[in-house]
């Protein structure tokens, strides 16, 4: 048996959703850096179900059952206070509540293509909500309900604090949501695809996918940029920090990646909010920190940095709390799990790998009075 540690470089299956080559990132044959210019998440997210970019009409009619559908059922703010919710992680609150959506979903167990769409649309509605609403009742406020008129982007920032965001917040979330909305068969969206190949349901798919982003080394990176700032604090201490930890052997969060070797095609957009952003709140530091880690981390270790890197400094400015950047991540990439969930019922097949095994050899059964 040969064995490929971490599956590096084995192809899995065939996909039609989005593209990883020569470093350059496309979503159905768009470039990223095409899209980041100039769709809207909502556009991206008919793009990656579809295949093609909506027309007027179709775009409308996504928005509109998107925003018909963004009401979450009462019992799940009501479960957030049944836990000591300041001390959970918004990611595992996140992954209960999608996994007690389906209790409220009569839906959740048929598998027709119809009834697979409403839940792709009911998931990608009702998943900022939930983030939303879980983000204001652990502060003690009440839920914030979602606005039809509004953009997705501009709706979920509006539901976080209450107020309607301006222009530049609400354009620089819908530009972090495009760039995240898809990544061909990374961690989480396999961890779905594998999960929804048994046949199971697609929630079941989505709180996999979920668990499987929350680790540090996937989408829980861009919490940990944001904890190593903070940590580093000025622009002085960011030298003796990073030299540090490299001597340490530690990874730096934020840098490195599984399929880019020159660089990941996000991190040069995020890196430009970040600059406008972190100027315009009168907080330059953080992007003057970012730069000069990427110099001393790129010089050192020829490692580029990743999506999370500057996304860090990019959702702090927009006054979002550090814990809530991952599930930011998984509102954008619930549009691309729902995609690859899809095209996997479309033509599934169990996925099983073999193990080869490194145990005892064969061995009698010792009874329990036997054994020393
Ligand atoms: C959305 C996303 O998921 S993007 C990725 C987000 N994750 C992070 O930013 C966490 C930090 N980065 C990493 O841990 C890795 O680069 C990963 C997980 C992204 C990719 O991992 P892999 O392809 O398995 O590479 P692996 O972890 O084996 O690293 C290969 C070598 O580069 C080093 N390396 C990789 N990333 C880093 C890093 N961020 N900082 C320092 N060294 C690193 C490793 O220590 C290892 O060195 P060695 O060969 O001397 O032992
Ligand atoms: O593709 C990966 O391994 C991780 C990544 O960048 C993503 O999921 O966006």
């Amino acid at each position: 048996m040969t064995v490929t540690r971490g599956l590096e470089g084995v192809v899995a299956t065939t996909s039609s959703i989005s593209s990883i080559i020569d470093d350059t990132l496309t979503y159905v044959g768009y470039d990223i850096d095409d899209l980041a210019e100039n769709a809207s998440f909502e556009e991206v997210v008919y793009l990656l179900w579809h295949r093609e970019l909506p027309t007027k009409a179709q775009l409308e009619e996504l928005k509109k059952q998107l925003a018909e559908n963004a009401d979450i059922p009462k019992e799940i703010v009501e479960h957030f206070k049944l836990y000591p919710i300041a001390n959970v992680h918004p990611m595992a609150a996140l992954r209960t509540a999608v996994s007690l959506l389906a209790l409220y979903d009569e839906e959740a167990d048929d598998m027709t293509k119809e009834a697979n769409y409403r839940k792709a649309i009911r998931l990608q509605a009702k998943i900022p909500t939930i983030v939303a609403a879980f983000a204001r009742v652990r502060k003690g406020l009440e839920p914030v309900a979602p606005r039809r008129d509004l953009s997705f982007a501009a709706n979920f920032l509006y539901m976080l604090t209450g107020q309607e965001p301006d222009a530049v917040a609400a354009e620089a979330f819908d530009k972090a949501l495009v760039l995240h909305a898809d990544h061909e068969l990374n961690a989480s969206t396999f961890t779905a695809r594998v999960c929804v190949a048994t046949l199971s349901d697609m929630y079941s798919g989505i709180t996999a996918a979920i668990g499987a982003l929350k680790g540090p080394l996937h989408g829980g990176a861009n919490e940990a940029v944001m904890k190593m700032l903070t940590e580093i604090g000025t622009v002085d201490n960011v030298e003796p920090y990073i030299r540090g930890k490299l001597a340490n052997k530690e990874k730096i969060m934020g840098f490195g990646h599984r399929v880019y070797r020159k660089g990941d095609p996000r991190a040069k957009h995020l890196k430009k909010m970040s600059e406008k952003l972190t100027k315009l709140v009168g907080e330059p530091h953080w992007y003057e920190m970012s730069t000069k880690i990427e110099e001393i981390v790129t010089s050192e270790k020829a490692l580029p940095p990743n999506v999370d890197f500057y996304s860090a400094s990019v959702y702090h400015c927009l006054g979002i709390d550090h814990d809530l950047f991952t599930p930011i991540f998984a509102i954008s990439r619930t549009s691309g799990w729902i995609a690859h969930i899809l095209e996997q019922y479309d033509n599934n097949r169990l996925i099983r790998p073999r193990a080869e095994y490194t145990g005892p050899g064969k061995r009698s059964y010792v009874p329990i009075d036997e054994r020393g």
